[in-house]
């Protein structure tokens, strides 16, 4: 999975505009689609590899993480960084991150929603390979992946459902109350203004 939104941009996440001031008959529809694509994803029976050319914060981290293996460029910057927005990532967030990196190094990472540098990322784990640029990225990736040709399709397949399965289950039986919280949660007026307050700051950044 390689994205480019932006010569430097992997994924910039989700839109803030959509959770800014929300709209009743799209919020919806954001949701359970975020919802969607990170069961299949996530749940997917294939192998997959995240080749992350580009800076990748909170939703850009998600989609990584729902990958079995990342690679990264050199000089950008991956986590999620929830709460710099004040928002909080939700729990199917945090099992992706903590199927990547330990327990203590997720709570310090979550609770300061700490963006890693390239080099930090791979040295608690959040990554596990850096790559010169995206051509030597979708390489290791190739090279990652053809190790499975001598593992048998169903054995790695069920090993890799297995590991994910409560996880997977948890959004399965949860996707209602999941949205709801959601939409409760950015209704806030609280979070409204926060969300304001960091599409300033990312405006005044841009002034600059
Ligand atoms: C209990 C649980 C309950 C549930 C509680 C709720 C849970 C929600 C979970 C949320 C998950 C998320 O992904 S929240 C999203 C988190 N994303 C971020 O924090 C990314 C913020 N952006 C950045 O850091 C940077 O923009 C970055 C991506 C590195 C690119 O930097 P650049 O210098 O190249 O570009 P910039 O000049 O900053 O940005 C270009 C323009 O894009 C806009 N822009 C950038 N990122 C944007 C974004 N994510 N959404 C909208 N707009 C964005 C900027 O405002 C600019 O707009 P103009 O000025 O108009 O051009």
């Amino acid at each position: 999975m390689s994205q480019q939104s932006s010569p430097t941009v992997f994924s910039a996440g989700l839109d803030i505009m959509e959770m800014y001031k929300p709209k009743p008959d799209r919020v919806k529809e954001f949701w359970t689609t975020l919802q969607d694509v990170w069961l299949a994803l996530y749940g997917s029976s294939f192998p997959t590899v995240a080749a992350i050319n580009g800076h990748s914060p909170a939703g850009g981290c998600l989609l990584s993480l729902c990958c079995e293996y990342r690679i990264m460029c050199p000089n950008y910057s991956i986590g999620l960084n929830e709460t710099k927005l004040g928002i909080v990532a939700p729990k199917w967030f945090m099992s992706s991150m903590l199927g990547a990196i330990p327990y203590r190094e997720a709570e310090l990472a979550l609770t300061s929603g700490r963006m890693f540098s390239t080099d930090e990322a791979l040295k608690i784990g959040l990554i596990d390979e850096v790559a010169s640029d995206k051509a030597d990225a979708i390489a290791k990736s190739e090279k990652f992946l053809s190790q499975f040709a001598k593992i048998h399709p169903i054995a790695r397949k069920l090993t890799k459902l297995n590991l994910r399965h409560s996880a997977l289950e948890w959004m399965q039986e949860n996707k209602e109350l999941d949205l709801n919280i959601f939409i409760s949660f950015v209704g806030q007026p609280i979070v409204q203004k926060s969300l304001e307050k960091y599409l300033e700051g990312l405006k005044a950044k841009q002034a600059k």
